[in-house]
């Protein structure tokens, strides 16, 4: 069996805007009630959870403007007050949202932790970006974003600060003895005194310890100190390798690291992206693929303002029908491993060849065909990889939503391949299941 994760690669925001099949996104922008039919499809589905990405920026790298961002419709609303609502729509579903730790102090990321756990009885997690633009690091005052290392440096102390704090109160401290006229153990909460290199962070929490106690962490980095990150820290990964040997080697690789930390292996899972392209016969996926991959090879904006929101380079700037600089290797301050996937496979082309490349950065084994097609394709590559799991990526509307809840997952349940029902009351006990 594995699990099912739905990537919200827009938090909330808007999908599909001005496409085919994304409803009312115009007049519904900001409207909750399309991430709710989400929720409640997902978990009709099995899934494990929705993970709802975020950033702070509106992007204006490419062309140094909003003018692509803003044509285009990529915004975001802020990713927390939807978990309530969610939660209230569920029974199961775990619930992700993105913190990025350089902006969060992390008291105020433990405490909104502990108090949504509280909220969605337990099902609540939270995804660690270290975020890239400088834009963003602007947003909260500084003059630019700390370089890449660093941030993930500070993001590891960041964490150990906020699961001190959730570790402020002992899970039994509560005790609500009416006839004494105790509410809690003074002895079971104490101060925590954090002093890092980067944070510092007294404690206790004012809040009571939550269903969880410690929620889910959900982490996606790629290069080496974004993988240690997630590998001592994170109870599920998603990760984006190019194709199953890739697959292997990225999961074989966390699952050594996670060992090296003295972590169980076991306790960590690993989903990875994938674009499924499902249609009602073998064919009509085929075509249905031939037609979104042309698609994509014509939107060439997309993908250069893609390749300048990732590595931080303005991509306007560059020739189409020339090589790039070879001066970029290395350079980037933004998601490193994604840009020096693509600077590799961009090596002797001109940038124009190079872009259709990008799109085998988005997902990480090819799944297209009917229901039953695709579910054995997801089948044999776990079985070869070895990995936990799937991340859906596509855009967020009911017709994708139909097409993996009501047509692949169903297949996939036939075939013993994803759960039936849910076994526990919290996010944590389901994931780690199986
Ligand atoms: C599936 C997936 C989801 C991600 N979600 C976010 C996100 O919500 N916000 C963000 O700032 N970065 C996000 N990232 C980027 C990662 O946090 C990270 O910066 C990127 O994978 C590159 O990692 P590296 O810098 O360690 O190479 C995501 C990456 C992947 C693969």
């Amino acid at each position: 069996m594995f699990h099912l994760g739905w990537f919200l690669g827009y938090g909330f925001g808007a999908y599909g805007w001005n496409e085919q099949w994304s409803g009312n996104v115009g007049r519904d922008v900001a409207n909750p009630q399309l991430f709710i039919d989400a929720a409640t499809s997902l978990e009709r589905a099995g899934f494990d959870y929705m993970m709802l990405e975020d950033s702070s920026v509106l992007p204006d790298v490419f062309g140094s403007s909003f003018e692509y961002s803003l044509r285009t419709a990529i915004i975001r609303q802020d990713p927390m007050p939807l978990v309530p609502l969610l939660a209230a729509a569920t029974k199961h579903l775990g619930i992700i949202a993105t913190a990025a730790t350089p902006f969060y102090p992390p008291f105020l990321a433990a405490r909104l932790m502990n108090t949504l756990d509280h909220l969605s009885h337990g099902r609540v997690g939270m995804n660690l970006v270290t975020a890239s633009p400088h834009a963003a690091a602007q947003n909260y005052g500084y003059e630019q974003h700390f370089e890449h290392d660093l941030r993930y440096e500070m993001a590891d102390e960041w964490v150990q600060a906020v699961k001190a704090l959730w570790s402020s109160w002992d899970a039994d401290a509560l005790v609500l003895d009416e006839a004494t006229g105790v509410f809690a153990d003074h002895e079971k909460v104490r101060h925590v005194d954090f002093e890092g290199q980067f944070y510092r962070t007294r404690g206790p929490l004012n809040t009571v310890p939550s269903p969880q106690h410690h929620p889910v962490l959900c982490q996606a980095g790629g290069s080496p100190k974004g993988r240690d990150l997630g590998a001592k820290n994170a109870d599920t990964l998603i990760a984006s390798a190019p194709g199953v040997a890739a697959m292997k080697e990225y999961r074989d690789d966390i699952r050594r690291r996670a060992a090296g930390f003295g972590r169980n292996p076991d306790d960590l899972k690993v989903l990875f992206l994938v674009q499924p392209v499902l249609g009602d016969t073998d064919r009509e996926a085929e075509e249905k693929n031939e037609r979104m991959l042309a698609a994509t090879k014509d939107s060439i904006d997309a993908q250069l303002a893609n390749l300048s929101y990732t590595s931080g380079f303005d991509f306007a700037k560059f020739d189409l029908d020339e090589p790039l600089p070879q001066e970029l290797k290395g350079k980037s301050n933004g998601h490193q491993s994604v840009i020096e996937a693509f600077l590799a496979k961009a090596d002797g082309k001109t940038l124009r060849e190079a872009l259709p490349a990008q799109r085998d950065t988005t997902g990480s084994v090819r799944l297209v065909g009917s229901p039953e097609t695709v579910a054995a394709q997801m089948d044999e590559a776990v079985q070869e990889a070895g990995g936990d799991g799937f991340l859906i990526g596509l855009p967020v509307t009911r017709k994708n939503l139909t097409e993996v809840c009501d047509g692949l997952a169903p297949v996939l349940r036939r075939r013993g391949l994803i759960r039936d029902g849910y076994e526990h009351d919290t996010f944590r006990e389901n994931l780690l299941a199986f």
